[in-house]
């Protein structure tokens, strides 16, 4: 079901706008023109996401709707054509997401990113370091109110040991003097285990000498506020390093995954594997490495053209899935697939291998209403202690072998040799 988003707007052509924004985001937009309209609805149902509310209102002159929806705890975002410093600061005294002066068509494109922030903030999880109550607890109010996941500690050995426990986190905000581990020393700490890309720092200091923030720069912080300091301000830089941070994150998938199927693709496979073949032979866990190939691909593409191929090799991505959830799949190129398996024995293994290989061959894949049938050659080899390059190149002598025999089969390295 669509989230609910209450518009309080009694410009008509601006409403228009807001519904065309929050509709693009999935919401469910609910209209009110007046503060008697704004009671009216919220006396029924106040089940609603989030709220826009424009500053003056035709019987609400002064910004009073702000309060009337805030008390029954709706997030709300303020929309004003009032630019004057006295507004701004009784709107950012009330415990609003943010306000927006409707200046130009920006406030507009500012107002689908704030709506955009509160819809995915909650995957974005930040740990507030504070040996002060009150000041974490500010902060905190302030995360939440944002949609942020919060983890909170009270000093820098606090800190590391939620970090430990908490693979997600993606932000550490620390106050400078705290007992046991300060947020410098914390700062260092962090760096010598988290890379910038992996995790944001911003420090945070009462002291009014600019020192501290070169100092926690300089240890590997991101950034740094001063207290006290203003609820914008945070929210600035607070959003945009998580989107800095968010946007490496998709430059690395990007570079990681195959475009069509969205599995590793080969630089990602050959990185990963061969961590996880390291870790298998020293601890002695049973696995194989496969090379899988589909047969007469070429006449997939002649006959049904290069969409329907594109189809194909998507569908079997789709069933590598569902077939191997645990191990480590890969699109290494054109109809060529890889897959990283362990187990409990070389049986378990072959016959996972087998039982993928019969599903494709029985199966069919409809592309555009016509069912399109497909078999799979398989090259594996199994708990091998050669390097990873050898193994790759054995399991696809091994499929070459799969080809040559007829195709629609698995071919395990070095099985011919026992013949
Ligand atoms: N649709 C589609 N086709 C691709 C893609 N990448 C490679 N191909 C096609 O895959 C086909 C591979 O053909 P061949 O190497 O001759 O192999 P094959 O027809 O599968 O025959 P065997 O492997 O010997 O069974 C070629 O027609 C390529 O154009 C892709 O991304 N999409």
């Amino acid at each position: 079901m669509s989230q609910r988003l209450l518009v309080v707007e009694d410009s008509k052509p601006i409403a228009t706008v807001i519904k065309q924004i929050a509709h693009s985001l999935k919401f469910e937009v609910v209209i009110a023109t007046t503060l008697a309209e704004v009671e009216d609805i919220l006396s029924a149902d106040t089940d609603f996401f989030a709220a826009t509310i424009d500053y003056a209102l035709p019987d609400a002159l002064d910004g009073e709707a702000i309060a009337c929806v805030l008390s029954h705890g709706i997030p709300s975002i303020v929309m004003t054509g009032k630019m004057d410093d006295e507004t701004r600061q009784k709107i950012l005294s009330q415990p609003v997401i943010d306000y927006i002066p409707k200046e130009n068509s920006q406030a507009f494109l500012y107002l689908k990113r704030v709506l955009h922030w509160q819809l995915t903030n909650d995957q974005n999880t930040i740990l507030v370091v504070d040996d002060s109550s009150a000041a974490r607890n500010h902060i905190v109010e302030l995360l939440k109110r944002r949609n942020f996941t919060v983890v909170t500690a009270n000093n820098g050995v606090q800190a590391l040991e939620k970090l430990a426990q908490h693979k997600n986190i993606k932000m550490v905000i620390t106050d400078l003097e705290m007992p046991e581990m300060d947020g410098i020393e914390l700062t260092n700490e962090i760096r010598r285990i988290y890379t910038r890309e992996q995790l944001a720092v911003i420090g945070i200091s009462g002291a009014t000498s600019g020192i501290h923030s070169a100092r926690f720069i300089k240890n590997g912080a991101d950034d740094f506020l001063r207290k006290p300091f203003c609820p914008e301000e945070f929210y600035c830089r607070i959003t945009q390093n998580i989107e800095s941070l968010n946007n490496i994150a998709k430059i690395q998938h990007a570079a990681n995954t195959d475009y069509l199927t969205d599995l590793a693709n080969r630089r990602a496979f050959f990185h990963a594997a061969e961590l996880r073949i390291k870790e298998y032979i020293q601890k002695k866990v049973p696995y194989c490495l496969a090379m899988i190939d589909i047969d007469f691909f070429k006449k997939v593409n002649d006959s049904y053209g290069h969409d329907a191929g594109d189809q194909v090799l998507k569908v079997i991505a789709l069933y590598m899935r569902k077939h191997f959830s645990a191990g480590l799949t890969a699109r290494l190129g054109g109809e060529e697939f890889a897959v990283l398996l362990h187990g409990i024995d070389v049986d378990n293994l072959y016959n996972r291998l087998d039982d993928f290989r019969r599903e494709i061959s029985v199966s069919t894949i409809p592309v555009g209403g016509v069912p399109i049938s497909i078999t799979l050659s398989l090259g594996v080899i199994f708990d091998s202690k050669d390097k990873f390059a050898k193994q790759m190149n054995e399991a696809d002598n091994a499929l070459y072998l799969a080809k040559e025999n007829g195709r629609n089969q698995v071919v395990i390295s070095g099985a011919e040799l026992e013949d």
